[in-house]
């Protein structure tokens, strides 16, 4: 099997729904939802019960055990510094790029524990961030929609294989 692609991006990028059209032919596994299953809550009730450091330890736990083709990662995989530097060692990451207004849009009336802090909050993490999702080996434009980004993840792993 091919090194994996690690999907990053900023929260609302749309790493999940990009998973739906990938799942049919691919092997694509999404960390968030591994950690719901591993953890037996959903992440609004891990947060509240464990808080976020917790959280940051069993995802980047979940990181390095998960093998599959496409890892969709959750939003904060770049707080913890040795995240990125893993992913790139052992496979290709990939970064979506979406302006904050959209993800904010997209975001806002979710139940994601993180955005509870409010707009500008958010924004801030987001401008903290930036330059960490920045580090993946290839950026991809995430604004012309879900079906455009799965195009252009399609065409990478052929070039991949
Ligand atoms: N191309 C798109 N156009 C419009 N809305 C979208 C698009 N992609 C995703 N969305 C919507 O944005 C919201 C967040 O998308 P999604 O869950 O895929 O983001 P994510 O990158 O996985 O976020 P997180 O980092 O929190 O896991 C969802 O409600 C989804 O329906
Ligand atoms: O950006 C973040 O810190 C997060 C993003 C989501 O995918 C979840 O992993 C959780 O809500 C935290
Ligand atoms: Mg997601």
């Amino acid at each position: 099997m091919s090194k994996p692609f690690y999907i990053i991006g900023f929260m609302g990028t749309g790493k999940t729904s990009v998973k739906r059209y990938l799942e049919t032919t691919n092997h694509v596994v999404d960390l968030d939802e591994q950690l719901e299953r591993h953890a037996g809550m959903d992440i609004p009730s891990f947060f509240d019960q464990h808080g976020e450091v917790a959280f940051r330890e069993l995802e980047s736990e979940l990181l390095r055990s998960t093998k599959a083709e496409y890892i969709m990662t959750g939003g904060g995989i770049v707080e913890r510094p040795g995240n990125i530097k893993w992913m790139k060692a052992h496979g290709t990451v990939i970064a979506l790029d979406l302006p904050f207004e959209l993800c904010w849009e997209r975001i806002r009336h979710s139940s994601r524990p993180l955005v509870k802090g409010g707009k500008e909050n958010v924004r801030a993490l987001y401008d903290r961030r930036l330059p960490l999702y920045r580090e993946a080996d290839i950026v991809l434009d995430a604004s012309r929609g879900t079906e455009d980004v799965v195009r252009q993840l399609n065409r990478l792993k052929e070039e991949n294989e």
